[in-house]
């Protein structure tokens, strides 16, 4: 392993990323490998998947990846089989695959709802299930899933995403306990406005838009997908080995920043 690109703290482990060709997922899995463990990648494209085990194989890592739609359940535990088989264990999942789009409550179309929740919810559950059995029989794992501030304080325009990380929350707070006993921990990261393809293309597509985002940073700033994957290499990590069933957003202040008295026109 190039000891320029990270340490090696996870030499050793494996570790399952949804959504790993792009985005997050791409900049989680490459800081996992970068830190000397091996990764496999998941996703319904083949050819984002095949080029995150590119980046990682030509930085000295080592990856693989499967396609897979994390909404079939049965599909979702031959992958996760075979990446536990495959390593002979699994130590990590970060649930990071997500559907989205913008739209005003009576406009989502029953279908769109239900793709998300089935995405973002049951799909979360469905790897969460098919790793877990592993991590159990081991007696240790760390589950990471990937949320959004508005999972508790909600967000007009994205009802269907809201709710479904809302679900997703409330599932890692009652499996942390479940499963803690067992060596299991599973917690949340919370990520602010994060430039990805993604996100631009879903949340915002327009300049316009994208202004609107950003002046609601009190950071002033969008975060990057290696910013986001620094912290949760943190959470998945031994040095988090305390932490179960606990959230940590990385948003510039976004979720928390609605004082209007700090504002210009309030203070001239
Ligand atoms: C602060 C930010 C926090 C969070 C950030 C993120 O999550 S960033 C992550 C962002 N990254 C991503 O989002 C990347 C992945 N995104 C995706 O895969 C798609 O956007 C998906 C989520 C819709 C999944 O769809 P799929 O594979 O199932 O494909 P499908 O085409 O079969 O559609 C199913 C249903 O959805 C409907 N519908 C679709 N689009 C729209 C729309 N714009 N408008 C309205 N409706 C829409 C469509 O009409 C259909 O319903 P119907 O007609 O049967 O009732
Ligand atoms: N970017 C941001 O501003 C924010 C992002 N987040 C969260 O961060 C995470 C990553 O987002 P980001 O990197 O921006 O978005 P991306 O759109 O880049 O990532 C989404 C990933 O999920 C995969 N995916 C989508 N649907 C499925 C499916 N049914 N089965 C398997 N994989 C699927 C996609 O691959 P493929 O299409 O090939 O299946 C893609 O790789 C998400 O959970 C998102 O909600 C939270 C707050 C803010």
């Amino acid at each position: 392993m190039n000891k320029e690109v990270g340490s090696d703290e996870f030499t050793g482990r494996t570790a399952l990323v949804t959504g790993g060709g792009t985005g997050i997922g791409r900049a989680t899995a490459r800081r996992w490998a970068a830190g000397g463990g091996h990764v496999t990648v998941l996703g319904r494209r083949e050819e984002p998947l095949r080029a995150t085990v590119e980046l990682i194989e030509a930085a000295g890592g080592s990856a693989d990846a499967v396609a897979c739609d994390v909404r079939d359940p049965a599909a979702v535990e031959t992958a996760v089989d075979r990446a536990a088989e495959r390593a002979g264990r699994l130590d990590v999942l970060v649930n990071n695959a997500a559907g989205n789009f913008v739209a005003a409550g009576e406009d989502i179309s029953p279908g769109g709802w239900k793709a998300v929740i089935d995405i973002v919810l049951n799909g979360t559950f469905h790897c969460t299930r098919a790793a877990a059995r592993h991590m159990l029989d081991q007696g240790s794992g760390s589950v990471l899933n990937v949320i959004a501030s508005y999972a508790w304080h909600g967000h007009p325009g994205t009802a269907h995403s809201a709710a479904a990380k809302a679900g997703v929350l409330a599932m890692t707070r009652s499996l942390a306990v479940e499963w803690a006993p067992r060596g299991v921990r599973l917690n949340c990261l919370a990520p602010g406005p994060t430039e990805t393809e993604g996100a631009s293309a879903a949340l915002w597509p327009t300049e316009a838009a994208r202004a609107r985002v950003l002046a609601s940073v009190p950071a002033g700033r969008f975060t990057t997908p290696e910013e986001v994957a620094e912290s949760a290499a943190f959470l998945i990590s031994d040095r988090a080995a305390y932490i179960t069933g606990e959230v940590l957003t990385v948003d510039g202040g976004q979720w928390l920043g609605k004082s209007v008295y700090t504002d210009e026109r309030v203070r001239t």
